[in-house]
């Protein structure tokens, strides 16, 4: 079932389209990555989404109760972190204030005014806040933007138990290696139209990247397999646009030492790849 429909949708301001005839669909308890260039229409259909701009024609629906983080956060300098996720509980109507510091780590700044908050704190309550309406969906413009190391991890961990609850997120990002290790989905979009969707699986699985002592036999041994493998660097060979199973199965009879096999870049490859395309 999906938890969130997008179909032909387009915003115009002006004589700019900020976004133009999307559609795409988010399965029920999936984390999806929303990935584009600067302007591409992210922001904008989060906002349709949240009900805070008006599309020009088409439709975009959430099934279920809606909560997220857009840029503006909307909380008063002088109020303390307390005060805040105390004032989102009471407009919810459910929720502890005390309860949602402590299951996002953030206790030692419940007392802490809201205009000494870092960047990172402040979206991290804000995302906390965004929790406490426990909504079915949850949309996030740029989340891990401006978080360590540490709050990158317990973000992956929120959201992927959101999802293992039967939640459903849509997030937009531009850090690629956090959307790999978060997501289970994608859609890319570039000058407001979808240019690709799908699992990350399936997407990632399109480029391997193999690191062997025996790269340039490997090599010969994939091309010989007909697959599409071209050297990276030292040591390093990447085949694109092939089976993991067929791969593994020539390095295998290929007999050469394979010291990792992997997707990683995969994402960034295949953004730069299919926006550069577009
Ligand atoms: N209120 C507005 N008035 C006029 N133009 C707008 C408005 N909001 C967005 N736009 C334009 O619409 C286009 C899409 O903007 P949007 O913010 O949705 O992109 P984005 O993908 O979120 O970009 P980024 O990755 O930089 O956040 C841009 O050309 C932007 O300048």
């Amino acid at each position: 079932m999906d938890a969130l429909v997008v179909e032909d949708l387009s915003k115009r301001y002006g004589p700019t389209a900020a976004v133009d005839g999307l559609s795409f669909a988010v399965p029920k308890g999936s984390v999806c990555g929303f990935l584009g260039p600067n302007g591409a229409g992210k922001t904008t259909t989060l906002r349709i989404l949240f009900g805070l701009t008006r599309a020009t024609a088409g439709r975009a629906e959430a099934v279920g109760r809606v909560s997220g983080v857009l840029d503006r956060d909307g909380f008063h300098p002088a109020r303390t972190a307390r005060d805040e996720l105390a004032l989102a509980a009471r407009r919810n109507g459910k929720g502890d204030a005390d309860a949602a510091l402590a299951k996002a780590g953030l206790e030692a700044v419940a007392d802490r005014k809201i205009g000494a908050c870092s960047f990172g704190t402040r979206r991290r309550l804000a995302l906390a806040a965004a929790l406490l309406a426990e909504p079915e969906v949850l949309l996030l413009d740029e989340p891990a933007t401006g978080l360590d190391p540490h709050a990158l991890r317990a973000l992956r961990g929120q959201l992927r138990d959101h999802a293992e609850r039967g939640g459903t997120v849509l997030l937009s990002s531009h850090v690629l290696d956090e959307v790999a290790a978060t997501c289970d989905r994608v859609v890319v979009v570039a000058q407001g139209r979808r240019v690709a969707e799908g699992p990350l699986d399936a997407l990632l699985a399109q480029r391997i990247r193999l690191r062997s002592p025996d790269a340039h036999e490997l090599l010969g041994a994939l091309k010989q397999n007909g697959l599409d493998a071209t050297t990276d660097g030292p040591g390093t060979v990447i085949v694109s646009g092939a089976d993991p199973d067929q791969v593994g199965r020539v390095v295998r009879d290929s007999r050469a030492i394979l010291h990792e096999m992997s997707t990683q870049g995969a994402l960034e490859a295949l953004y730069v790849g299919i926006t550069e395309a577009s």
